[in-house]
């Protein structure tokens, strides 16, 4: 029997027809929606009369224009409100259920997904969002997709989706203190650029996977994206499934340990084929800091902006030389005394949980900075729950941080959290695209632990 790989594997087991000169069509087990990529395909459903075929297997939320001040919808912008009543509209016709600003699910859609247990190992997962790939956490396969496959999932529950080469990715070697799955994804991104990935699906492993949380697994898996990759998968171990056990969507009881056997089979054939292989050693790695506006211009914080000269090309040259300019920095520079504006601690790269935990444990009883203004926009309204249960609001508050309701804000500035022209936020977000926090923003992505760091001292210091 042919050797597969994990992605493979899923891919073939979800094939519904398939012929040698036609793109296969597979079908699709999870089909996450929000306001800003679906309006239009539940517009084209309409107009051509058509029904959802499986209503029950989509699943909606608000999360990228809700605001995080408030919780009221009278009080939102207008093209905002149009899109969130829209969503609500939508999902109420087609029988859709939908996490509403108020409703306790609510949050990020690659936050919620996964702890409420909607996304589960084996499973072929889309959401018209880039960052889908985040679920691939759970070994399952899970991809952005486009808004006219949004309307196409919704119509048929199925999906034309061309076979992806394969990318192993081995992470291995000895995780020094305060280093996070965060700057291991940095730092893997800037060894080997924004474009290797393109066309791939990339399997994380080695004893730096093995040994991380989910939440860890996720901000891997999230930025799988930002190497060009097409998603990032990891296999689902004992890990996997304690995180998940219990969680509202997930299989019970007898089903439960039926799941677990199946579950246990998702894992690539050994010797089977990758068509690229990386092995990464992060034994070196220190914390990361992106000075440019992709997210594999970046360094650790020790480190300078590399000089021009280091470049080969004249257009690299020139390319770099704009980013310097938009990021209001000069080559061969430190970040170290660098002021900061604001710091975002959010988004679905790193607002769970564990991200809050290690922010709440660099800023106890301590002070940030009255140099600067700082957010923490929990990732969902379940990771809220669970940090003011365990007293971290009371933490951020006491220490000057706001702390607000879940969504995407700042990390693309599509609610009122955006920053001004030349304000540099150090974020915890996955993009540092031009404009992309606010026009002409300075973006530097990092770990949550680093971006506390700067809230308290207002700069990059040594540490
Ligand atoms: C709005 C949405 C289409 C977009 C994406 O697909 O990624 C957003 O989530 C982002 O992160 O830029
Ligand atoms: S948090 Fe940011 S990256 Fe994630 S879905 Fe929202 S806008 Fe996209």
């Amino acid at each position: 029997m042919k050797k597969k790989t994990l992605y493979q594997k899923i891919f073939d087991q979800h094939v519904i027809y398939e012929d040698l000169k036609e793109t296969p069509l597979i079908y699709i087990d999870l089909h996450l929606i929000h306001e800003v990529t679906s309006p239009q395909a539940f517009e084209r459903l309409r107009v051509k009369n058509r029904i959802i075929r499986q209503s029950k297997k989509t699943f909606a939320t608000m999360d990228h224009n809700v605001p995080t001040i408030h919780q009221n919808i009278k009080k939102i912008k207008k093209d905002a409100k149009i899109q969130l009543k829209t969503l609500l509209k939508n999902c109420k016709e087609f029988d859709i259920t939908c996490f509403n600003l108020k409703h306790p699910n609510q949050g990020i859609v690659h936050v919620m997904g996964p702890e409420q247990g909607l996304t589960l190992p084996g499973m072929t997962i889309v959401c018209g969002d880039s960052h889908t790939s985040t679920h691939g956490a759970f070994g399952s396969l899970a991809f952005g997709i486009g808004t006219s496959e949004v309307e196409h999932v919704l119509a048929t529950q199925t999906l034309y989706q061309k076979r992806m080469k394969n990318m192993l990715i081995h992470i291995f070697g000895n995780q020094k203190n305060n280093i996070f799955s965060k700057d291991i994804i940095l730092g893997l991104i800037r060894s080997i650029g924004t474009e290797k990935g393109v066309g791939h699906v990339v399997e994380f492993n080695g004893s730096v996977i093995q040994n991380m949380s989910m939440e860890s697994r996720m901000t891997v898996c999230n930025m799988a994206v930002e190497m060009g990759a097409k998603s990032g998968i990891i296999q689902p171990d004992h890990i996997t499934y304690a995180y998940l056990k219990n969680k509202n969507f997930v299989p019970k009881n007898y089903e439960w340990s039926f799941y677990v056997k199946k579950w246990n089979t998702l894992k690539s054939d050994s010797s089977c084929f990758f068509d690229q292989k990386i092995f990464f050693d992060i034994s070196n790695l220190l914390p990361q800091i992106t000075w440019g506006t992709n997210p594999s211009q970046v360094i650790s914080i020790s480190e300078k902006i590399p000089s021009l000269h280091t470049l080969k090309t004249q257009s690299e040259k020139e390319n770099v030389k704009k980013t310097l300019e938009y990021m209001g920095l000069k080559e061969g520079q430190s970040l170290i005394n660098l002021p900061f504006d604001k710091v975002f601690i959010g988004s679905c790269t790193n607002s769970r949980i564990e991200d809050l935990r290690v922010v709440a444990s660099v800023v106890k009883n301590k002070k940030i900075s009255s140099s600067l203004e700082a957010i923490i926009v929990p990732g969902s309204k379940n990771v809220k729950k669970q940090a003011e249960k365990e007293g971290l609001d009371k933490i951020f508050k006491k220490s000057g941080f706001q702390w607000r309701h879940p969504g995407c804000s700042m990390c693309l500035g599509m609610n009122d959290d955006y920053l001004k022209p030349y304000q540099r936020c150090a974020s915890t977000s996955n993009r540092n695209f031009e404009g992309r926090q606010g026009f002409k923003g300075r973006t530097h992505l990092m770990s949550p632990w680093l971006a506390a760091q700067i809230a308290l001292y207002g700069k990059c210091i040594t540490f």
